[in-house]
C-alpha cells in the first residue's frame, strides 16, 4: 500500500488535506476511508474515541437488551415444557456485560488504530476561529476540506423541576449497577420504548410518559402490535401525556412526575426517570459564527451534497440535522469522501432509508410509509401478512406480527414494515429491491428457505398476484386448455 500522505507543519500551523471534527460513527468513517485512499487527514475528538454510537447509545442498549431477552428467555421456556426457576438480574452483572462489550469494540475505534492508519490524532476541543482554520489543543490546523461530525446529545425539555431532580440520560443510563425499582421514562421515541422494555425484562416497573403516541414514525398498524407485546409484558405506557412538573420524592427518595392527559392533572411516584425526549445537534462553541456556518436548532444547513454554506466545510451524522443513525453517518461519511477527495458530485438519497428499533419483536422499516406514499400522490397499494401465519413463528412462539408493503403504480415498491423476531435481519431485503428498483413481482418469486420466518416477505410480495390468480378468469383460462392439453 502506498504511504498516506501526512499532515504538514508549517510555521506552526498544521496543513492538511481533511480534518475531521468528532470520532463517533460519521468521523471515524470519513478519516478511515479518506486517509486509507491517500489523503492527510486530522481528526479531533473531545471526548471519548467511538462517540454516541459506541459509549452511550447503540453498542450499550443492544447490549443491555441482550442482556434483558435473556431474562425474558428464561421466564418464557416454561411454555416449551422446560421449568425453571424464575431468574435472579445481578444489575452490576449486566453492567459488567455492556462495559465488557465496549471494551471489545473499543480498540477498532482508538487513537491507536487510527495512527496506525496514519491519521494525526488530536484529543481537544475543536472550535473554528475563521472559515479556513481551527484551533484544537492549541494547535491551528488548515485544511482543503473540514467536515464537522459533532454528533447530538439528548435534548433536555424545560419541564418545571427537571433541574431539580436527579434524571438518566442516555449517557448515564448504561451506568447503573442496581436495578431501579420503578422506572420512568419521559418520551417514547426508539430509545424510550427499547429502554422501558429491557428495563422491564430486567425487573423494573416501568412506565413510558408520552406526549403524542409512541414510535410516531413507524407504522400504526405494526406499533399497535408492538404496543400489545409491551404491554402484555407489564409496561405501563400513558400516551397523550405531557410531563408538567417534576418534584424531588419524600425524604430525597426518588422523585414526583406530574403529567397532563385528557384534561387532566395526573402525578407519579418513581425511583428513576430517564429522559428520552429527542435529540439537539453538538453546535455549541465551535466557532460556526467565525467559520461562516449557517444553522438552525435542527442542527447545520446542508444541501443535498452534505455542504454548508461555507464550501469547504461539510457536515455528516446526527448534527446534519437530517435522520439519526449510525448507518446514515456512516452513508454520509461515503458522500463526504467522494466528494471531498474525487470532487464528485455525490448526493444523499434516502428513498431506501432503513432503521430498527430493537424491541421484541424488532420492529424494521424502509423507504415510505404508507401515509407519506399517499400524500406524495403515489397511487397506492398496501399488502399486508400476519405473522401468525408462519411456521417457524408459531414453533417459537413469537406471537404477533407482520409485514406491510407499500406500492405505488405497476407494483412498484416503495416502503416496507416489518415486526417480527429479528425483523431488523430481513428489512435488508426490501432495502435493496428499493434501491435496485425491482418489482413486487421480483419479491414474489424468489424462493424463501422453509421454514423461516423471513418467508412473511414473500408471502406479502405473492399477495399482490392473489386475486388474478385465483380469479375467475384464470379458472376459465385453465378449464380451457385442461379440455385441449393432450
Ligand atoms: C441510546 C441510543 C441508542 C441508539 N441506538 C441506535 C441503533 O441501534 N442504531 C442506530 O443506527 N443508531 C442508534 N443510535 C443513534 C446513533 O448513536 C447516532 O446516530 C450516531 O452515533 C451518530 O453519529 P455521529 O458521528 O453523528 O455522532 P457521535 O457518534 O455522537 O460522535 C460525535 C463525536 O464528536 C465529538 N465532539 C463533539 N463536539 C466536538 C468538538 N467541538 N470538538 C471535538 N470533538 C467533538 C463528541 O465527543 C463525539 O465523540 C442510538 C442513539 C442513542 C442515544
Ligand atoms: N434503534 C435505533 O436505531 C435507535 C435507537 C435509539 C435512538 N435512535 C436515534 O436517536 C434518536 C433519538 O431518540 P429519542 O427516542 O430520544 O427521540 P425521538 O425524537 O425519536 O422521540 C422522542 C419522543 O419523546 C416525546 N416527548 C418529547 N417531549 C416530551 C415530554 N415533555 N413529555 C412526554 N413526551 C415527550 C416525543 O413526542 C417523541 O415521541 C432517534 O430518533 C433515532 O434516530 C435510534
Amino acid at each position: 500500500m502506498a504511504h498516506p500522505r501526512t499532515p504538514r507543519l508549517k510555521n506552526g500551523v498544521l496543513h492538511t488535506d481533511i480534518c475531521v471534527i468528532g470520532a463517533g460513527s460519521g468521523g471515524l468513517s470519513v478519516a478511515a476511508g479518506a486517509v486509507q485512499m491517500g489523503a492527510s487527514v486530522v481528526l479531533i475528538e473531545k471526548g471519548e474515541m467511538g462517540g454516541d454510537c459506541l459509549n452511550t447509545g447503540c453498542v450499550p442498549s443492544k447490549s443491555l437488551i441482550a442482556a434483558a431477552h435473556a431474562a425474558h428467555a428464561a421466564r418464557q421456556a416454561g411454555r416449551f415444557g422446560i421449568h425453571l426457576p424464575p431468574p435472579e438480574v445481578e444489575f452490576a452483572g449486566v453492567h459488567r456485560h455492556i462495559h465488557g462489550v465496549i471494551a471489545s469494540i473499543a480498540p477498532h475505534d482508538s487513537v491507536e488504530r487510527f495512527e496506525g492508519l496514519g491519521c494525526t490524532v488530536i484529543r481537544a476541543e475543536a472550535r473554528f476561529t475563521a472559515p479556513d482554520r481551527l484551533e484544537a489543543g492549541g494547535q491551528v490546523v488548515r485544511a482543503r476540506r473540514f467536515v464537522i461530525a459533532t454528533g447530538s446529545r439528548a435534548a433536555v425539555p424545560p419541564i418545571p423541576g427537571l433541574d431539580r431532580v436527579p434524571h438518566l440520560t442516555n449517557e448515564s443510563v448504561f451506568d447503573l449497577k442496581d436495578r431501579p425499582d420503578h422506572l420512568v421514562v419521559m418520551g417514547g421515541g426508539p430509545i424510550g420504548v427499547e429502554m422501558a422494555q429491557a428495563f422491564r425484562r430486567l425487573g423494573s416497573a416501568v412506565t413510558v410518559l408520552e406526549r403524542a403516541t409512541i414510535l410516531p414514525r413507524d407504522e400504526p398498524e405494526a406499533v399497535a402490535l408492538l404496543r400489545g407485546h409491551l404491554l402484555a409484558e407489564g409496561v405501563t405506557i400513558e400516551e397523550g401525556a405531557q410531563v408538567a412538573a417534576l418534584h424531588p420524592g419524600a425524604e430525597g427518595q426518588g422523585l414526583e412526575v406530574e403529567f397532563d392527559q385528557a384534561g387532566r392533572r395526573r402525578t407519579l411516584r418513581a425511583s428513576h426517570l430517564l429522559v428520552a425526549a429527542g435529540r439537539q445537534p453538538n453546535i455549541e462553541n465551535l466557532g460556526l459564527e467565525a467559520a461562516g456556518v449557517d444553522h438552525t436548532p435542527r442542527g447545520i444547513t446542508v444541501d443535498g451534497g452534505l455542504r454548508t454554506s461555507n464550501r469547504r466545510i461539510l457536515a455528516v451524522g446526527d448534527v446534519a440535522g437530517g435522520p439519526q443513525f449510525t448507518h446514515v453517518a456512516g452513508y454520509h461519511a461515503g458522500i463526504v469522501i467522494r466528494r471531498a477527495l474525487f470532487g464528485l458530485p455525490a448526493k444523499a438519497d434516502y428513498r431506501a432509508l432503513p432503521w430498527v428499533t430493537y424491541t421484541d419483536p424488532e420492529l424494521a422499516h424502509v423507504g415510505m410509509g404508507e401515509a407519506e406514499a399517499r400524500e406524495a400522490g403515489e397511487a397506492v397499494t398496501v399488502l399486508t401478512e400476519s405473522l401468525s401465519g408462519n411456521d417457524r413463528a408459531r414453533a417459537e412462539g413469537a406471537g404477533e406480527g407482520l409485514a406491510k408493503i407499500v406500492l405505488g403504480a405497476r407494483g412498484r415498491i416503495l416502503g416496507a414494515t416489518i415486526l417480527a423476531p429479528r425483523a431488523g435481519e430481513m428489512i435488508g431485503l426490501w432495502g435493496l429491491a428499493i434501491q435496485k428498483r425491482l418489482k413486487v413481482g421480483d419479491v414474489a418469486q424468489m424462493m424463501a428457505p422453509y421454514p423461516t420466518m423471513s418467508e412473511i416477505s414473500k408471502r406479502a410480495a405473492g399477495s399482490h398476484y392473489t386475486p388474478s390468480l385465483f380469479s375467475a378468469r384464470t379458472r376459465f383460462l385453465v378449464g380451457l386448455i385442461q379440455r385441449v392439453l393432450p
